[in-house]
């Protein structure tokens, strides 16, 4: 165990893409922890699917030994926080494992809304934050306005930021030397009670969960019973020890102020949950850390395998995943137009998408995703008050007394040039206007409330487009208020499609049941019968289109003999076949399923 006095526990906060991997990664090489060579790029991030995609999602962290200035050799932890606002709660529980963050900003881009919500983390968690300037390399680089607008904005000394390239490797021993100056060393007591923080926990089919955790005070040894205080799981401990980027180094005890690892055979995540306290169950402490929050899905979404027969794969990949993940949630489903699967539950639509990408790449399944819904509460005319998860649960309207919809709190900022289209944006969605404020010459904070339904589309995207890329969003939940709800009802020769039915805005209705049939039937080949399309709320047909019937067959364009060319276009019709499911008596492929997801762009 090393003493308190050298140990300093940080994170790195940052906007997306403002370089906080990439300064890591320069930071393990500086201290000599991992061989160039043998340094993969971004180790930090170690899933393959975090690398293509160039995000952190799970929090991970690393001991690293530094020779400073001062001639004394300190441990550092450095814990990784993801940077979406999907996993916002996993920041604030990573900072809660650290004394100091260090502030990573683009020396091109400035302060962003990520920037401005993980320093208010940081901040709020009572963290000491120390400024770096990022990409100074770059010819667009403004180091000195951007220290300035750190100062404005933030309110925190910036002229001493160091000025850095993490790409090139240049000024990160600075970065080094203000981490150990100006991060105070961890307090705690190693004669007290254990307590420590779970920040983060990872499944792993040999050792069964690996618990990464922050030690706030007593000592954990392996042998010792311990106790999660939130969930109340109870585990023997096997092993513990520390996070070397080249693997998991085992030690004969962890004590209070360090970071590392333990492990105990545990099973599933679930009983490991992030912000949970793990104490001793001989001598427990009294009162579990501050801060747990069990996390709950926001958006659902029903998933079914494209071919009916894949249902117990499906099954079997999700009960997977959901043993490392504790944030997705699943339960079975059945759509009489799709048949079994399930409705699972995400943080966020970056979360489902990884999900997602994760089950059809790792587990080789063709999946069909309904409209992902956020979950309404509806008060019936009985008095009772039920969650709606899915569709497929709406009430009869004749039962309903009111619905209510979940909202947030958004913040958005941008350039001034843009408030304008930013305006009419969150007006079209819905939004309540709240205040605005100039941050300084060059940004402009936005507050609305808006509608959480409103947001997990596509708005992200289409602020962007309508800032050029410079707009940023970062929002929290705000609780439920009363709203105007219908369910809006698919139908396909006269059938209705459950597994096409989606919840939403009576006034927007209208608009979107149109643009639904449209793309149905743009995307619905034609069939042998003329197909109507329509769109229903409450049994009233609001829109409809019309698929015409289909006259000639696939073969008679092959007039001649030849077979092999016959043989191709029947192959591929059958291949056709295979993506479509059949909706009584129409077959629809899945990627019509896909249009009507992707309605917004
Ligand atoms: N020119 C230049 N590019 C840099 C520098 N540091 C990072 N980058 C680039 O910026 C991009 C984003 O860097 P990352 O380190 O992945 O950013 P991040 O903040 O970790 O992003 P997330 O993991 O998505 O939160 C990458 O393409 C890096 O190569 C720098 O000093 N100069």
């Amino acid at each position: 165990m090393t003493d308190l006095n050298h140990i300093r526990n940080f994170s790195i906060v940052a906007h997306i893409d403002h370089g906080k991997s990439t300064l890591a990664d320069r930071l393990l090489e500086e201290c000599n922890t991992v061989d160039k060579r043998e340094m993969e790029d971004q180790i930090l991030d170690s899933m393959e699917l975090e690398r293509e995609r160039g995000i952190t999602i799970k929090a991970r962290a690393v001991k690293l030994t530094y020779h400073a200035d001062d001639g004394e050799t300190y441990t550092l932890n450095l814990i990784d926080t993801p940077g979406h606002v999907d996993f916002n709660y996993e920041v604030s529980r990573s900072l809660a494992a650290c004394e100091g963050a260090v502030l990573v900003v683009d020396a091109s881009q400035g302060i962003e809304a990520q920037t401005l919500a993980n320093t208010y983390l940081a901040i709020d968690a009572g963290l000491e934050v120390i400024p770096v300037v990022n990409k100074i390399d770059l010819p667009s680089a403004r180091p000195l306005e951007v220290k300035h607008e750190i100062e404005d904005v933030i309110g925190i000394p910036a002229m001493e930021a160091p000025e850095i390239s993490a790409k090139n490797g240049i000024n990160i021993h600075a970065v080094l030397e203000d981490v150990v100056r100006n991060i105070p060393a961890p307090q705690g007591d190693r004669e007290a009670p254990v307590q420590a923080l779970i920040f983060d926990s990872q499944y792993d089919s040999y050792r069964g969960v690996i618990v990464y955790l922050r030690v706030k005070n007593g000592v954990l040894r392996p042998g010792m019973d311990i106790r999660m205080m939130a969930t109340g799981a109870e585990y023997k401990i096997v092993e513990v020890g520390y996070l070397h980027p080249n693997g998991m180094i085992p030690a004969d005890a962890l004590g209070a102020g360090e970071v590392g690892y333990l492990t105990a055979s545990i099973k599933t995540v679930a009983d490991t949950r992030v912000g949970d306290t793990v104490t001793g169950v001989e001598d427990p402490c009294s009162e579990p850390l501050p801060g747990y929050k069990a996390v709950q899905p926001m958006v659902y979404s029903g998933v079914y395998p494209a071919d009916g027969s894949k249902y117990g794969d499906l099954r079997d990949a999700l009960e997977k995943l959901k043993l490392n993940d504790a944030s997705m949630s699943y339960t079975q489903e059945n759509s009489i137009a799709l048949g079994f699967g399930f409705r699972c539950g995400f943080l966020g639509l970056l979360h489902m998408e990884i999900i997602m990408e994760r089950l059809e790449r790792e587990y080789n399944l063709d999946l069909i995703t309904t409209a992902p819904n956020v979950v309404y509460r509806i008060t019936k005319t009985s008095g009772e008050t039920i969650e709606v998860y899915t569709p497929l649960n709406y009430p009869d309207p004749a039962e309903i007394l009111q619905c209510e919809e979940p909202f947030v709190r958004a913040s958005i900022l941008t350039p001034p040039e843009y408030v304008g289209n930013i305006m009419e944006l969150c007006q079209q969605r819905r939004g309540e206007y709240r205040d605005m404020t100039y941050l300084d010459e060059g940004r402009v904070e936005l507050h609305y409330f808006m509608p959480l339904n409103e947001i997990i589309y596509d708005f992200f995207d289409a602020l962007k487009s309508r800032t050029r890329g410079y707009g940023s969003l970062d929002y929290e939940m705000d609780g439920y208020r009363p709203s105007r709800l219908v369910k809006l009802d698919i139908l396909l020769n006269g059938e209705i499609v459950d597994a096409l039915s989606f919840i939403l805005f009576a006034d927007n209705a209208y608009a979107r049941a149109r643009r639904i049939c449209e793309k149905l039937k743009e995307n619905i080949p034609r069939q042998m019968f003329e197909i109507p399309v329509q769109a229903a709320v409450g049994g009233k047909i609001i829109a409809r289109e019309t698929i015409k019937a289909l006259r000639k067959d696939v073969l008679a364009k092959c007039y001649g003999g030849d077979i092999t060319r016959k043989k191709k276009l029947l192959e591929k019709q059958k291949e056709g076949k295979k993506r479509m499911r059949t909706f009584g008596t129409v077959s629809v492929p899945s990627e019509a399923f896909m249009a009507v997801l992707k309605m917004d762009e």
